[in-house]
């Protein structure tokens, strides 16, 4: 069988793209600075030691890292016989985040710029919010700042709870996201609430509205809850996903994939919550999966619950987590099948603020009859749908170069 298996460490970085400064991110590096605390110490909640991912390097993550950043992660033993053929990818899209590094892997980039709500306080824009308030018959809303997700629900939970005002606040990401209790407000209400300013948003150029739902109370404390869902603005062109879909192959989403491709070029979609269920599931399909399928996987972990939350110690045990769980997706794979590993853009856990940091990201690729070899930096994520579409025999894409042998 022939399959492509990509899987999305989604902000997993290995160092400071070429063009880092523009976004203030010079010197950015996940993997890197991940690697340094754990050497040196200093990640040692839930773990210990230097960061211990053998299977990873096993597919050429170490040297991948030395390409990206001239130099071996700290306490990463280089493995000079790797197995798999490895690279490092700059984006071309003009943002470092979730929609424009997926849909470019996908073959095509974002060269157009989103729009941003750029202002601290007051983000939004008067007259949106009050067609959003009138048109769901709203008490009002809370927020209207840039936020990190969690800190403003320990802030405004409480008065959400009581005033049943929605808490709106966006983050330098081309975002609206609206977290809302899941009981007090109603998680179906929150969700029609996203698809009414998902429309209100149109003039806007915005890529995401982000359903943010959340549980618990003021004296415990309040958590975000796994019903988290995205409505993102269709990818501009055709991917290799609707290009794979209109050929008769499966397109199988796990995660967030679907939403983040607005459900466009989708055959099938599998949700699970947390990264061992995510692997888990990804494993699942690969035994049923037909011939000529792509099984799509994003792990969102490392991101929300680690870049954004600046955890290096939390993101340093996800990364030796999913390690472990490797040779299981190894194992599953069938002959011909190929393995994607890579990342949507960075969020270093040691970097200032708590966005995502413009970097490389990995590209790892692994089959049983696919000779090892440096592919060396690549000029665009685009490089793998280019290369999904002559795994899987489709028309070429507009964008990238394939970095599987010739007539493999
Ligand atoms: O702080 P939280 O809500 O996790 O938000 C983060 O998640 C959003 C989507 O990736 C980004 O805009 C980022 O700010
Ligand atoms: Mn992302
Ligand atoms: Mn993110």
């Amino acid at each position: 069988m022939t399959r492509a298996v990509v899987m999305v460490l989604d902000s997993f970085g290995v160092g400071a793209a070429d063009d880092a400064e523009k976004f203030n991110d010079e010197g950015a590096d996940t993997f890197g600075h991940i690697a340094e605390l754990c050497a040196a110490g200093a990640a040692e909640e839930g773990r210990s030691g230097p960061l211990h991912v053998p299977n990873l390097v096993r597919l050429g993550l170490a040297e991948v890292s030395h390409g990206a950043t001239g130099r071996y992660p700290d306490g990463i033993e280089p493995d000079a016989n790797c197995l798999g053929r490895h690279g490092w990818a700059q984006e071309l899209s003009s943002g470092k985040d979730t929609p424009s590094g997926h849909w470019e892997m996908a073959g095509v980039p974002v060269l157009f710029d989103w729009g941003y709500f750029v202002e601290k306080q007051d983000s939004f824009p008067q007259d949106l919010l009050q067609r959003m308030v009138s048109n769901m018959e709203l008490p009002g809303y809370l927020g209207n700042c840039h936020a990190s997700g969690t800190e403003i629900i320990k802030e405004l939970g409480a008065e959400h709870c009581v005033s049943g005002k929605p808490i709106v606040y966006t983050s330098a990401d081309s975002v609206f996201q609206i977290a809302c209790h899941e009981e007090t407000f109603g998680l179906e209400r929150l969700y029609r609430l996203c698809e009414c300013v998902r429309e209100l948003l149109e003039p806007y150029n915005i890529g995401r509205v982000i359903a943010r739902p959340f549980a618990g109370n003021a004296e415990q404390g309040f958590f975000r809850t796994a019903n988290r869902r995205d409505y993102a603005v269709p990818p501009p062109a055709p991917t290799v996903l609707d290009k794979l879909k209109d050929a008769g192959g499966q397109v199988i989403s796990i995660g967030k994939i679907a939403d983040i491709f607005a459900q466009q070029g989708i055959t099938e979609a599998h949700k699970a919550d947390g990264l061992e269920a995510l692997v888990a599931k990804t494993i699942e399909v690969l035994g049923s999966a037909p011939q000529r399928s792509l099984i799509f996987t994003n792990l969102v972990d490392f991101d929300t619950l680690y870049g954004h939350r600046r955890d290096v110690a939390g993101y340093a045990r996800a990364l030796e987590t999913f390690d472990a769980l490797l040779p299981k997706i190894l194992a599953a794979l069938d002959e011909d099948d190929v393995l994607i590993l890579t990342a949507d853009h960075g969020c270093d856990p040691t970097w200032h603020g708590t966005e995502h940091t413009r970097e490389f990201v990995p590209v790892l690729i692994y089959g049983k009859n696919l000779p090892a070899v440096n592919l060396g930096k690549r000029e665009t994520f685009a490089d793998i749908g280019q290369s999904i579409a002559e795994l899987l025999e489709l028309d070429a894409m507009d964008y990238g170069t394939s970095m599987l042998p010739h007539k493999f």
